[in-house]
């Protein structure tokens, strides 16, 4: 059973249903139902192995690329099921966009690291056009100022911390209204992740935004909503500063207070 705290009246942008994820025989997400808001940061938190990666990755079918993997139960995207047969994943990926532990710039320009998903999508009509998505989206990443003058040069001759910033302005550019992000931090210094922190502040509430990610600091810090996820369950959900500071399930409040990790 899952505990959820009475929460707000949102619109759901994202609900799960009874959702169970295998790899081969093995159950690694256990009938997991929340619902995602587009007005929050939601944090993912749990344990090594817990499973909030592959749950993440469920969100916009990355698990499709994993032998093995297989989904059961119902994930909607504004009411529609993102499983059904006919689904165009492609465009799923960019509805629901996604940001990964360590940074990936394509080996390319920063300009068509950007330019790259609005093209394939049909999004710019001219060059002019895609010039200003390109300019728009390296401007909500935080990364214009930095890189306005060197738009020719490699996306990975950029600082770790500036590639995931191009990371993110490359999910922006194609308008998504999700973005998911797997432990964006984990592979950056102490001020790339205060950057990046303040940029998923500035995003909020334009995108749903689900983090995954290891430190209860920072989601603390930066989500509204937090679900805590132990052997593959979904244990407790509900507004961050309850989970933090009035758990209701006693192994929500065993790993908050660091008694295991
Ligand atoms: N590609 C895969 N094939 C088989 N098993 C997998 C695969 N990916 C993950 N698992 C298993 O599924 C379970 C959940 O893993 P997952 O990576 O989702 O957990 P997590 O909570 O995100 O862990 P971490 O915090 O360490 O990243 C683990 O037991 C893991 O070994």
């Amino acid at each position: 059973m899952t505990t959820t705290h009475s929460l707000d009246p949102v619109n759901a942008k994202i609900s799960a249903r009874d959702v169970s994820i295998y790899y081969g025989d093995k159950r690694a997400i256990d009938e997991v139902s929340i619902d995602i808001p587009t007005e929050y940061v939601t944090a993912f938190i749990g344990p090594s192995g817990c499973g909030k990666s592959t749950f993440l990755r469920a969100l916009n079918r990355m698990n499709d690329t994993i032998a093995g993997a297989r989904v059961e139960g119902e994930i909607t995207l504004d009411g529609e099921d993102i499983y059904k047969s006919g689904m165009d994943v492609v465009q799923l990926r960019a509805r629901v966009g996604m940001v990964f532990q360590k940074p990936n710039p394509f080996p390319k320009s920063i300009y068509e690291n950007i330019a790259y998903g609005p093209r394939i999508h049909g999004l710019a009509g001219s060059k002019a056009d895609l010039d200003g998505i390109v300019e728009k989206s390296l401007k909500r990443a935080g990364l214009w100022e930095e890189v306005k003058d060197r738009l020719t040069e490699s996306g990975t001759a950029l600082s770790g911390g500036q590639q995931q910033r191009l990371c993110i302005a490359r999910a922006i550019a194609v308008d998504p209204e999700v973005i998911l992000m797997d432990e964006p931090c984990s592979a950056l210094d102490p001020i790339a992740t205060a950057r990046i922190e303040e940029l998923i502040h500035e995003l909020k509430g334009r995108y749903a935004i689900v983090i995954v990610t290891h430190s209860m600091q920072q989601a603390a810090r930066v989500s509204q909503r937090t679900a805590f996820f132990h052997l593959g369950k979904m244990v407790e959900y509900g507004k961050t500063s309850d989970i933090f500071t009035n758990p209701r399930e006693e192994r929500t409040k065993d790993y908050i207070t660091g008694r295991y990790g």
